[in-house]
């Protein structure tokens, strides 16, 4: 919790014509996080996701990659990124290592050393010579992801990164996505429409419902286990007030501040609030599995 978030959404809206595709959109991605943004077709994802990347402007809100606003700074913020949001482009008749070094040229900070490391994190040295016309498409995909790295960013984002691959092709992506995370501390920001894989890879997950956020929650602990974390609302006199203070990982739930914490997180808070003046009448715990309540709030036709 301590640490700067790398990626920090704030009502981050977008109205085409006169629908409102994404509505306050507000939650922020910490270094060495798998970040999952979850939500059935159509909710708005993808939208989102162009918007973090410059590729679509906002009507209103902002997003800073680490301190910098899109907005304002597009250059310096775009820099701390990689991105896959549509299929990368690869030269397929060219070799894995060679598309790498095409991409290198670009950036004169990249060291052959840097390439070498990115295609072992993402396992693979053994194929990496092959062209890339050859490769499967999770292949293809580690290839993007290699190259989306390779700069170092603070912050990736891949959109619905499963999509196409087989359980062996996204038990690989999760493995390597979490070893970016912990190796080197990037934060990582991947969209899906399912709950299961979600459940697999990621560290936190945010539900996105017609374009807004419905839940932001943990689905493991620190050491890897599943993190026992209830929905937890606070009762309070100045709710706004309340809300304002845990911004990106707070939300309004019939007009009382909402959670997601554990034992030791529903004291703090309390304290929290206390400390900040406002006045807590009622602290309600929900218990309820992260299943349960997408089920719940999405309908079942999405869960995979
Ligand atoms: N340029 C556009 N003009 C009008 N409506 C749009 C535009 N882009 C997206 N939308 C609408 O915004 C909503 C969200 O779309 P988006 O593609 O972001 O959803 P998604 O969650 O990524 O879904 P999927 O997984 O199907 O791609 C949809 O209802 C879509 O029809």
């Amino acid at each position: 919790m301590s640490q700067a978030p790398v990626v920090r959404l704030q009502n981050v809206t977008k109205v085409i014509g006169k629908r409102t595709i994404i509505d306050r959109v507000s939650f922020e991605v910490r270094p060495g996080e798998v970040f999952g943004f979850l939500g059935p077709n159509g909710s708005g994802k993808t939208t989102t996701i162009r918007m973090i990347v410059g590729l679509m402007g906002m009507s209103s809100g902002d997003i800073h990659i680490g301190t910098h606003s899109v907005r304002t700074e597009f250059p310096k913020a775009i820099v701390q990124v990689g991105a896959i949001v549509e299929n990368p482009e690869m030269y397929k008749f060219l070799t894995g290592y060679q598309n790498l070094l095409h991409y290198a040229r670009m950036n004169p900070s990249i060291t052959k050393e840097r390439i070498q490391e990115v295609i072992e994190l993402v396992g693979l040295q053994d194929r990496i010579h092959d062209k890339v016309k050859k490769y499967s498409l999770g292949m293809r995909q580690r290839l993007g992801v290699a190259q989306a790295v390779m700069h170092r960013p603070k912050l990736l984002v891949l959109d619905e990164p499963t999509n196409g691959l087989d359980p062996a092709g996204i038990r690989e992506l999760r493995d390597y996505l979490r070893r970016l995370a912990q190796d080197e501390g990037t934060a990582v920001l991947v969209s899906s429409h399912l709950l299961s894989e979600m459940e697999l890879m990621c560290d936190r997950v945010a539900i996105l419902q017609k374009g807004q956020i419905i839940d932001v929650r943990s689905i493991r602990g620190q050491d890897g286990d599943a993190a026992t974390l209830e929905e937890v609302q606070f009762d309070v006199d100045h709710p706004d007030a309340a809300l304002g203070i845990f911004e990106g990982s707070g939300r309004m739930v019939d007009g009382q501040l909402a959670l997601s914490l554990d034992r030791a997180g529903i004291a703090a808070i309390n304290r929290r609030l206390v400390e900040a003046g406002i006045n807590v009448y009622g602290i309600h715990v929900k218990t309820k599995s992260l299943e349960d309540q997408f089920l719940e709030m999405t309908g079942s036709e999405t869960i995979g």
